[in-house]
């Protein structure tokens, strides 16, 4: 669906992207994860062209993005920044319907597809439409950022840090929103990060990169069983444990598990259990419990 082929790219003499090649296929959400200034975002914006490779070569539907005129190509692309991007003195209702409009809908069309988009994303279409952004809290503005990208249904999302600039416990909420929306469920997404639990928590395939260069590329749980060198285990050591004990579902070192926790993995559950401020000998939970803190000696043990 998106291909990049020996991609690079150069400012004056620094070479920021070194000849990089990846292939994310469709439907497939693909997170570009790495320290500051290695090139992510740069990457990113290659293939919308807002910036120019300076070689190789990238395809989108098989097509060459070169071939396409850049306007046109951004519409059929959707695009989604830290800061939102929002025009400040556009209603929400105009900023949504920016794309939408280039595309020649009726207003009834764009009506009904901002009120829809507002409805998945849980605000209140009647409340919000008629608002400017300085009206609207940061998480807000990212939803309605969100929607604005999504207006005319594009199959291909770009977000560059689409929830860097948000409070912990927001930024866990529309995490949560956006894993489970249904608009998203089929478009290739590119997302760039440098949080590393938001690239385990919502990526099909993660892309680790260093210095311009892809050190790795592949599904999550690849990164914790099977890491392609001293990099990219040093990268994740300190997150380590967290992310095993995320990767793995309570269900698996507790097969008496209850069903209405059947759904939680390890990293959740201990975080359940550690807020009860469980006391073994009192709590029904204590077995499992057990289990856990066996599971983390087993883990800890392993990694020295
Ligand atoms: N227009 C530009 N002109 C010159 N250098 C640039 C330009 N844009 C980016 N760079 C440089 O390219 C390198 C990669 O930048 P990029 O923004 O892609 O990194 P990043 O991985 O997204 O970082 P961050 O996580 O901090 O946003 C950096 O050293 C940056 O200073």
């Amino acid at each position: 669906m998106i291909r990049l082929e020996n991609v690079s790219k150069t400012f004056g003499s620094d070479t920021v992207v070194k000849n990089i090649s990846l292939e994310i296929a469709e439907g497939e959400t693909m997170v570009l994860l790495g320290t500051s200034g290695c090139g992510k975002t740069t990457t990113l914006r290659m293939i919308n062209r807002l910036i120019e490779a300076s070689s190789g070569q990238i395809f989108i539907h098989g097509q060459n993005i070169l071939d396409q005129n850049p306007e046109i190509l951004r519409r059929g692309i959707g695009y989604v920044l830290q800061n939102t991007g929002l025009f400040p003195h556009y209603t929400v209702a105009e900023n949504i319907a920016i794309v939408p409009k280039l595309l020649g809908w009726d207003s009834e069309k764009i009506n009904k597809r901002s009120g829809e988009l507002l409805e998945k994303l849980h605000l209140k279409p009647g409340e919000f439409l008629n608002k400017y952004p300085s009206e609207l809290s940061g998480g807000q503005q990212q939803r309605i950022g969100l929607a604005r990208a999504l207006a005319a249904d594009p199959p291909v999302l770009l977000m560059d840090e689409p929830f860097g600039a948000l409070d912990p416990i927001t930024r866990n909420k529309i995490q949560k929103d956006f894993k489970d929306l249904d608009e998203l469920k089929n478009k290739t997404i590119v997302m760039v990060t440098h949080d590393v639990y938001e690239a385990f928590e919502l990526a099909d395939k993660i892309c680790l990169m260093d210095k311009g260069e892809i050190k790795q590329q592949g599904a999550p749980e690849e990164f914790l069983s099977n890491p392609a060198s001293h990099f990219v285990s040093s990268f994740l050591k300190e997150q380590r444990l967290q992310l095993e004990l995320q990767n793995t579902m309570l269900s698996a070192i507790d097969p008496g598990v209850m069903s209405s926790d059947s759904n939680l993995n390890v990293w959740e559950a201990l975080n359940i259990s550690l807020k009860k401020g469980h006391k073994p000998e009192e709590s029904a939970d204590f077995e499992t419990a057990e289990l856990i803190k066996n599971f983390i000696r087993h883990k800890t043990g392993n990694n020295g």
